[in-house]
């Protein structure tokens, strides 16, 4: 690779290289183009001198032209990509361990059923155990599930964490969420410690384990499991009548204070703080992004890092270096205080070998930032990155920027002074106030303070708008990863979060803040290209369903869309979609070290998105515009494990199971398909001549059908829990036979 940054500096604390084939990237991209306006060109002229079918044309053209969109949008990730290196060595060079920065650490639950607390509990002991100064780190745990039960959980968590945080120190444990080290076989980790103090710490966690099972299966926490009298009254609050999970008041419990405890060895203990801000039915709670800005607010009257990690429930923290990277380009002495976050990507434990539902979602998680690093634009990903905390309240040159906006305290000196000690009455009082579900009502929270409101994905928009305002952003990808979190385990969930996220990203494509006018003015072409790619990413859907439907059933009814293979337009269709393949092939094969498998899966999950969840969040999005559909809801990503699953999972077998409309639409494309390769291969064989004038259809037919395999089989071969309802069978075959009749009428 090239060296493109290596700092001037005798401790560089980061550096970064271009990809090796960005020249040829280049030219390819030249070429492609030329491809691409030759096509459109022949779409016009076979649209006004020869249609006989004017409305496939059009629906075709309009393919082409979305797919063209996507491509041209997407060269902005291939322009000039970059990886980076951070040298954490040199940083006890530059700033002493004294004077590391404070760091507090947001962590979002919503549910305990759906995200059991033994695992947030597990998330947040993998970052109250960061290499980092104990008594710098604050760990904040929102729980919009307003429950006993998680909130028992971190108290048990607290009390583990007394020995476990000095065990990590003591034995410069690698992994130190509790559940990762002790189900690790063989780990180096396991060397550096004895056997009797490993059984030790595991009676311990086992002990820990046990008692928020049996809370959970209680359902509630019974006075005989608070050993702790000061505990008891907290949980009485659970007690009111009418204390539910939409409608409760804010309970914040300080759970570890830094000033006053103290762990097993006498080291101070981080702080801890469990969070649930006040609900009402009548304010709406704004999902995850009203949650963290509840975070914000009181993390700045409690301890006021000027960083700060925001993560979901399921990402622990897998490399206790973290903070010490994402510092290496935070602490930059140049670049530092361009910087809102350092993201590191979302990446996961327990993966497949060939990833077949594409969990990994490779390119937009793993490739694209890459690209999009290089014009210094890493979109914000949820999970994992490391902020600043100024870049919540404004552009990274405003100055005087007051961490309380809109927060009147008649004594604000004096919490100032008690801010130390975070138990403290008015503290408590204060953070209480700005967790109130009214207190935003008439500011800017959610407008142009803290994570912006009006999309699913707050994540993903909150990043936008930052770097609209002037910020700048950088990917962090160890060989090690940073974190790593959980992910679904049935095609169905995995549809289900795919479709969340298309909704939020068309809510932001059709905003005033669309990325192609509002990015593009506000940062760079490029930015605006790159957001555009992702805002518009539902689009895919629209060439899925025009090319894995019309070709079909246009082949069926003996109508022939594209050029005979002795028509020179055949070869640009041939190349045009071979090469494109082929590149991200060669991309992800050479660059990225994915296998052919698991590339061939990625692409099949781009179709079966693409006549899933894309179409279904266009729908989704489209009904509520126009008033027909209420909002769209978050629709929690379930943690629990079923054992099947995971075994089917495990296995590489795809699940269907549940009787969902994604997978009558799916059916009825694979069936569609299958009825028209069918339909084609006769034609084939018993009329002359006619493979040439076909041949494009047959392919798509037959390309479409070797993906769909796997849904054949769990149509008829498959006997499992995870095959296809017979129901939804019985309906896409229903649907295919209508289809496949009826287009008789409208294709002629
Ligand atoms: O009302 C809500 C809903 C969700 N969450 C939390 O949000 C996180 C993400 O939810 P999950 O169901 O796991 O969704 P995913 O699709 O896996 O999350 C991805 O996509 C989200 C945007 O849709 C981002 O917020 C996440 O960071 C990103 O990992 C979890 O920790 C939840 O507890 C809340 O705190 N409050
Ligand atoms: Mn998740």
């Amino acid at each position: 690779m090239e060296n493109g940054g290596e700092k001037i500096s005798v401790y560089p604390l980061n550096s970064y290289e271009f990809h090796p084939k960005t020249k040829p990237t280049r030219v390819f991209m030249f070429i492609y183009l030329c491809g691409i306006i030759a096509l459109l060109y022949h779409h016009l002229t076979s649209l006004i001198f020869h249609s006989d079918h004017l409305l496939l044309s059009i629906l075709l053209l309009v393919a082409d032209l979305v797919l063209s969109f996507m491509w041209v949008t997407s060269q902005a990730f291939r322009w000039c990509p970059i990886r980076r290196k951070v040298h954490p060595e040199n940083l006890s060079k530059v700033v002493s361990e004294e004077d590391l920065p404070l760091l507090d650490v947001f962590i979002c639950t919503a549910d305990p059923y759906k995200e059991p607390p033994i695992e947030v509990v597990n998330t947040a002991l993998s970052v109250l155990a960061f290499d980092h100064p104990s008594h710098k780190i604050s760990v904040y745990v929102s729980d919009d599930g307003g429950s006993q039960l998680t909130l028992f959980a971190l108290m048990q968590g607290a009390k583990f964490a007394r020995e476990w945080l000095p065990f990590c120190k003591k034995h410069k444990l690698s992994k130190r969420c509790p559940k990762v080290f002790f189900n690790q076989q063989h780990d180096s980790d396991q060397h550096t410690v004895s056997q009797e103090e490993f059984h030790k710490m595991k009676v311990l966690y086992e002990e820990m384990r046990t008692n928020v099972e049996h809370v959970m299966e209680q359902g509630y926490v019974h006075d005989d499991m608070i050993d702790n009298e000061d505990e008891r009254p907290v949980f009485s609050k659970w007690k009111v009548n009418g204390f539910t999970r939409q409608n409760h008041p804010t309970v914040i419990q300080v759970l570890m204070e830094s000033l006053k405890d103290v762990d097993v060895s006498g080291t101070s203990l981080p702080n801890f703080i469990y969070l649930s801000r006040e609900k009402s039915k009548h304010v709406h709670h704004n999902f995850k992004a009203g949650a963290l800005n509840a975070l914000i607010r009181v993390s700045a009257i409690m301890s006021s890092a000027p960083i700060v990690l925001s993560l979901d429930c399921d990402m622990y923290c897998n490399d206790p270096q973290a903070p010490r990277l994402a510092l290496c380009h935070l602490l930059d002495p140049v670049e530092g205080s361009k910087i809102a976050y350092v993201q590191f990507p979302q990446r996961y434990r327990g993966i497949n070998p060939t990833d077949i539902y594409n969990n990994e979602v490779t390119r937009p998680f793993i490739i694209n930032p890459e690209g999009l690093d290089g014009i210094g634009t890493v979109n914000y990903v949820g999970t994992g990155p490391f902020l600043n905390r100024k870049a919540f309240y404004g552009g990274p040159t405003q100055s005087n920027m007051n961490v309380f906006p809109g927060f009147n305290s008649d004594n604000g000196s004096d919490l100032l002074e008690s801010r130390k000690e975070m138990s403290s009455k008015l503290v408590l009082e204060a953070a209480k106030r700005v967790a109130d579900c009214n207190y935003e009502q008439g500011t800017n929270w959610g407008l142009t303070l803290g994570f912006r409101y009006g999309s699913m994905v707050e994540d993903y928009f909150t990043g936008y708008r930052m770097l609209c305002e002037g910020w700048r952003s950088v990917f962090l990808n160890p060989t090690n990863p940073a974190f790593l979190g959980d992910f679904p385990i049935s095609l169905n969930d995995s549809l289900v979060q795919v479709k969340r996220w298309s909704v939020g990203l068309i809510e932001v494509a059709f905003s005033k803040y669309c990325p192609l006018t509002f990015g593009t003015k506000s940062n760079s072409l490029l930015m605006g290209m790159a957001y555009s790619h992702y805002a518009f990413w539902s689009v895919w859907a629209i060439p899925t369903i025009i090319y894995g439907l019309l070709p079909q059933l246009c082949l069926v009814h003996g109508i022939y869309l594209f050029p005979k293979v002795s028509d020179g337009w055949f070869y640009l269709y041939a190349y045009l979609f071979s090469a494109t393949y082929v590149q991200d092939l060669i991309e992800s094969y050479y660059i990225y070290g994915i296998s052919f498998k698991k590339w061939w899966n990625e692409q099949r999950m781009w179709l079966i998105r693409g006549a899933t969840c894309y179409s279904f969040s266009f729908v989704e999005f489209t009904l509520n515009q126009i008033g027909i559909s209420s909002a769209p809801d978050f629709s929690l990503t379930s943690k629990v494990i079923d054992n099947e699953q995971q075994k089917r999972y495990d296995r590489e077998i795809f699940d269907f199971g549940v009787e969902s409309p994604f997978f009558v639409s799916l059916s009825t494309f694979a069936l569609i398909n299958l009825v028209s390769f069918s339909f084609g291969v006769m034609k084939v064989v018993f009329m002359e001549g006619i493979l040439e004038e076909m041949l494009v259809q047959l392919f798509l037919s037959g390309f479409v059908l070797v993906n769909c395999l796997p849904i054949y089989e769990a149509m008829v071969l498959r006997k499992d829990g995870g095959r296809m309802p017979t129901r939804v069978t019985l309906i896409s075959l229903l649907i295919t036979l209508l289809l496949c009749y009826g287009a008789r009428f409208a294709i002629k």
